[in-house]
């Protein structure tokens, strides 16, 4: 019974590729698997039970979306079950009526209203199995966006911590699989309920022939129901502890075939690189595969086997009966057609139930999911903020990311206020960004206190501090749409037909703003140019153009305050002048300006300047005040500007002819051609 032994597919050796590429074993843990091996070694009857409830969700999605498809479904297939049972005591009438005394004319004459009874259901059957497609086909695709809209709605809104956490992530993933799955429930479900009101139908007709019948035809098809439910039990198992290694092979074939990786996929010779890992990762793959195909082989050998002895001793059985007198010839006849019936009908409903049970656990995967995202959701509500921005204040915060010790931000305090220009500087990794994003209501402070003028940011309807802000950080997002959407996504539900004109102008006074009409002008279609070269006729920009369209996004947001983190890194430096110097006008008496940059020439004008150090503020003031201090500030504005001073005339070594390149690593005064 080696074949049959459980199997640990987290337990499977780990390639070389994974430890490689990504530092070990791409498996989800084992604490995991052996919790859901804890649910699934119980036996079949359990999973039975449980089914009503995995199957119960999807079929109230199937409620809500189109009740009249379901009912019609349901109805239908009852048709196709009654219609069966007819069938079947037709066709004993039939049998009985030809097996009985008289000459032959006589005996097919009085088969024939059962005969002609037996086409007229099978007409009702063929009816109603032909509705219940049409209606289901209707219900299969609504119940799968309904799935996928409730998948979408809950990850959008959980908080950003979520979406970092590794664990979460996990479940994100394998829940993705959920909304297809409801569909093929639907499908699966139908299946099963026809093959269950076909298998009542034929029980009872076998009881009303003999009641030894049922339980024999229940002893052939139990070996291949619980064979079923194993193979798929398995084959869940294996697809969820090896989702994160699919996920990676499938990112290594992305990464080989993406734009943006292109030039180093060629130039650097990562194409072939890649391609070699991609290999050995899908290889070691395929040997989860064999395993698995080895173990349902085994399985279902077994299965048939036991299925088979048992339709031997069914047929016996009916023999016996047969020659013992207990058994008339005509109700053996219909007996064996409903035994033949009744166990491919069953083989049937096995092999649908176990469809069912696993696209089950798939969906109840996404119900997990959202579930699991409900609890760590943005909360809804809260209290309002004022219309006119005063101050946002931050008062000793402190922000650890969950898988780091060192908090990322410890006791700072600091105060934004309306009209301001705040620069936001220090060395990277120094908290700049993460203080952005408790700023933006993004994360929470773990402790101290983040106000926005006077509402404790946790307490506030993150809604109302999210409209606040408008963020462009340094990977802003370059949506492929149009480029008028590309800059309109800054206020994107601000779409009503009504809005339509004052959106427009909108959109061009924000590219007239930063520069991006100009860009536009340039565009084959002007604000109508699709912006992403994955679709045939799009045009794409270069980085610096890109930057334009976020800054224009920013302006078009028209938000309280304003948060750019290293906005101008791609311009040419006519364009970085004019962008910082349109990015300081926008502060306002309803507006500050958070700037986060490494470029201390673009800081010097800003009316705060924050000095963060490991996460720490160290020093805070104006440029002339912190330049005069003698700091950290004033260390760092020196280093930059001694980039750009004239490069005191070094003495040319004896005996060097033209440019002398040092060899890396020699010491300075010891380059080639010194003697
Ligand atoms: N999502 C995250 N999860 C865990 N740690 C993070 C995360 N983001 C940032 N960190 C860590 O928090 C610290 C502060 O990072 P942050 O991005 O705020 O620095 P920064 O000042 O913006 O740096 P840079 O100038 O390089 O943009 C760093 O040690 C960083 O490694």
């Amino acid at each position: 019974m080696r074949l049959l032994k459980r199997p640990r597919p987290v337990d499977a050796p780990v390639s070389d590729s994974e430890r490689q590429l990504f530092g070990g074993p791409l498996r989800y843990d084992a604490g995991w698997a052996n919790h859901e091996y804890a649910v699934l070694e119980n036996r079949l009857l359990t999973t039975l039970r449980a089914m009503p409830t995995m199957v119960g969700g999807t079929v109230r999605l199937a409620w809500e979306t189109d009740r009249r498809a379901l009912l019609t479904v349901a109805a239908t297939e009852a048709g196709q079950g009654v219609a069966s049972a007819v069938g079947l005591l037709v066709v004993n009438a039939a049998l009985a009526a030809l097996l009985a005394d008289g000459g032959a004319a006589d005996r097919v004459h009085r088969a024939l209203p059962a005969l002609v009874l037996g086409a007229l259901v099978a007409v009702a059957g063929a009816v109603c199995a032909s509705w219940s497609t049409a209606a289901a086909g209707r219900l299969e695709p609504k119940v799968e966006r309904a799935a996928t809209e409730r998948y979408l709605r809950a990850a959008v809104g959980v908080e950003l911590e979520a979406v970092e956490d590794g664990e979460f992530r996990r479940l994100l993933d394998s829940a993705q699989w959920g909304p297809p799955s409801a569909r093929r429930t639907i499908g699966a479900c139908v299946a099963t309920l026809n093959g269950l009101v076909s298998l009542v139908a034929v029980a009872g007709v076998l009881t009303v022939l003999h009641p030894v019948l049922l339980p024999m035809l229940a002893l052939i098809a139990a070996p291949r129901g619980w064979g079923a439910m194993r193979v798929a039990q398995r084959r869940y198992l294996s697809v969820m502890s090896w989702v994160e290694h699919v996920r990676a092979a499938r990112m290594l074939g992305q990464l080989l075939i993406s734009r943006t990786s292109a030039a180093e996929v060629r130039v650097h010779g990562v194409g072939r690189y890649l391609l070699g890992h991609y290999r050995k990762m899908a290889e070691h793959a395929e040997t989860e595969a064999t395993r698995l195909a080895r173990d349902k082989a085994g399985t279902e050998l077994l299965a048939a086997a036991l299925s088979g002895a048992a339709a031997l001793v069914t047929y016996g059985a009916l023999g016996a009966l047969i020659v013992s007198g207990r058994m008339e010839l005509a109700v053996a006849g219909t007996a064996v057609i409903a035994v033949r019936t009744g166990s491919a009908g069953l083989g049937a409903l096995v092999a649908t139930t176990n469809t069912l049970h696993e696209e089950s656990l798939y969906v109840r995967d996404l119900e997990r999911f959202v579930a699991e995202a409900g609890r760590r959701a943005i909360p809804r509500g809260g209290l309002p903020l004022p219309e006119r921005l005063g101050t946002v204040r931050l008062n000793d915060v402190r922000f650890r990311y969950p898988d780091r010790d060192a908090p990322a931000l410890d006791g700072v305090s600091l105060t934004i206020g309306a009209g301001q220009v705040v620069a936001l500087v220090g060395e990277n990794g120094s908290g700049k960004s993460t203080l952005v994003k408790l700023l933006a209501g993004l994360h929470l402070p773990d402790s101290g206190s983040l106000t926005w003028d006077g509402v404790e940011v946790a307490e506030a309807d993150r809604e109302a501090v999210f409209d606040r802000v408008a963020l462009l950080t340094q990977d802003f997002e370059r949506w492929p749409v149009t480029a008028r959407t590309n800059i309109a996504m800054g206020r994107p539900d601000d779409d009503g037909p009504e809005r339509a004109v004052d959106r427009a102008a909108a959109v061009v006074a924000a590219a007239r703003y930063s520069g991006a009409d100009r860009v536009v002008a340039q565009l084959p279609n002007g604000y109508e140019t699709l912006l992403a070269r994955m679709f045939r006729g799009a045009s794409e920009l270069s980085g610096g153009q890109w930057q334009k369209f976020g800054l224009a996004r920013t302006r078009y947001r028209d938000a309280r305050v304003v948060v750019v983190d290293e906005p101008t890194s791609a311009l040419d430096p006519e364009a970085e002048i004019a962008a910082f110097d349109s990015i300081r006008r926008l502060a306002g008496p309803q507006r500050a300006v958070v700037l986060v940059t490494h470029r201390m020439s673009a800081v010097r004008h800003a009316d705060v300047i924050y000095v963060l150090h490991e996460g720490r503020l160290v020093e805070q003031g104006g440029h002339e005040e912190l330049v005069a201090r003698g700091g950290r500030y004033a260390a760092m504005f020196r280093m930059q500007a001694e980039q750009y001073a004239a490069p005191a005339p070094a003495a040319r070594p004896k005996g060097a002819a033209g440019a002398v390149v040092p060899r890396q690593g020699a010491a300075p005064g010891k380059g080639d051609g010194v003697t």
